[in-house]
């Protein structure tokens, strides 16, 4: 006769997963993927419980600020019973949060999460003053602009101030991500140490974000960011980051996906350098006339045609060389198409100015995320930048050297 064996619960799920994840990805070395995807889940399993907050109780944030006053976080249901007027209270950074062990960002798969719509979910109470600076400093936040507007007023709930004085760490290289930050002003420096050297690779200049690598491919901090100045800036919890932009991604992979794989320029990348394009671009739209770029404009970012077309304008030079209004027409970019490219490269003002034509829709990438990913991309727009040049001598009968 034989005997029934009971099957531990869960285990077929566990199986069945890492059998999916081996089918989509086909990694070389099973057993090393083996270890990343069960460590991943063990990791999210863990966090999860760190999250998981009994719904009677004030949600605590995860790690890492103190808050001035002993004003708890609120979840939903109290939302509507807010004071309004009283001050809410700002948190600083304080000091370092529990190291996180890392786990390889190739392996991170967004589809992964668990539906977690359950979460409690995370409301931090602001004055009307506090939501219109922190709805003014999200408004051009590339990781929230391709979110529902219900998911992007769960983000605004979840966030909350902090303030920062000169030469605060708001993030050190190496330490566990335990929030996202969006900058409402302050100048912060961004530090990459390499071979035990320090080397400041660029700054935010009151706008941006930052802090959302470590979140999305639970690797441990890859950048130091040091406020240079008093600042003001809006953190978002780790578990809502999940929650909410991690899922997004998801979606945003499923939809551009086959788009990214066809654009030209970024044919020499590996697939996953292309989804990491993806999970930090941005998506915007363009009516016919909107001016997208201006010519002379400080830069911040770059932009691929998704659908519609784009003109791209530059101001006349008289016969003295000197700029004149009148704008002439040098060239359209259409789907797949990309612009934006020179004044980073070049680290000069906008060279020319750029209208939508007709209804366009634009994928956007910061400047921060050009400079990390699109490194071996700059040969190529390199190349493009001189046939500019040639375009502009055919124009005017001279050229400023763009390259330079
Ligand atoms: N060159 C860079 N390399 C790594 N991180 C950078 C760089 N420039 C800006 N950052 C930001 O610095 C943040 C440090 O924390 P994270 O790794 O979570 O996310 C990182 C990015 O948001
Ligand atoms: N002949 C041209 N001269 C300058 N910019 C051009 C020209 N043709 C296309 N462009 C694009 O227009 C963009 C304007 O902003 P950028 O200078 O950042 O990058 C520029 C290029 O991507």
């Amino acid at each position: 006769m034989m005997s029934t064996v009971e099957i531990p619960a869960g285990l077929k799920e566990l199986l069945q997963g890492y059998t999916v994840e081996v089918l989509r990805r086909r990694p070389p070395n099973l057993a090393e993927f083996a270890v990343q995807h069960f460590t991943r889940i063990l990791e999210s399993q863990r966090n999860d419980q760190q999250a998981k907050i009994p719904s009677t109780e004030p949600v605590q944030k995860e790690v890492n600020f103190e808050s001035d006053t002993d004003e708890p976080n609120k979840h939903e249901e109290e939302e509507e019973e807010e004071e309004e007027e009283e001050p809410v209270p700002v948190k600083r950074p304080s000091g370092k949060t529990n190291r996180r062990t890392a786990v390889c960002a190739e392996a991170y798969n967004p589809d992964d999460d668990e539906d977690d719509d359950t979460e409690p979910r995370v409301v931090n109470p602001k004055t009307d003053e506090q939501r219109h600076r922190l709805q003014d400093a999200c408004r051009d936040i590339l990781l929230f602009k391709t979110l529902e507007q219900e998911q992007f007023s769960e983000v605004l709930d979840a966030m909350f101030e902090v303030l920062v004085k000169p030469q605060d760490h708001i993030i050190d290289q190496g330490d566990d991500g335990d929030n996202f930050y969006v900058i409402e002003k302050g100048v912060y420096d961004i530090f990459v140490q390499k071979d035990g050297v320090s080397i400041c690779v660029g700054k935010y200049d009151n706008k941006g974000s930052f802090g959302e690598l470590a979140l999305m491919y639970n690797t441990p901090r890859a950048a130091t960011i040091v406020a240079t100045q008093d600042g003001a800036l809006w953190g978002l919890d780790r578990a809502t980051f999940h929650r909410l932009i991690v899922k997004n991604n998801a979606k945003k992979r499923r939809m551009y996906e086959a788009f990214i794989e066809c654009v030209p320029l970024l044919k020499s990348l590996e697939v996953s350098e292309r989804m990491k394009i993806v999970d930090v671009l941005g998506a915007r739209a363009f009516k016919d006339g909107d001016r997208i770029i201006t010519q002379g404009d400080k830069a911040d970012c770059f932009y691929i045609v998704e659908t519609g077309e784009v003109k791209i304008m530059i101001k006349s030079k008289t016969k003295a060389g000197q700029q004149d209004n009148a704008e002439v027409e040098v060239a359209r970019c259409s789907r797949g198409q990309y612009f934006g490219e020179l004044a980073l490269v070049t680290n000069k003002p906008r060279a020319a100015t750029v209208y939508a034509v007709g209804e366009t829709k634009c994928l956007v990438i910061d400047i921060q995320a050009f400079e990390r990913l699109l490194g071996p991309c700059i040969d190529i727009m390199k190349r493009n930048i001189s046939q500019y040049e040639d375009q502009l001598v055919a124009l005017f009968g001279s050229s400023d050297d763009l390259k330079q």
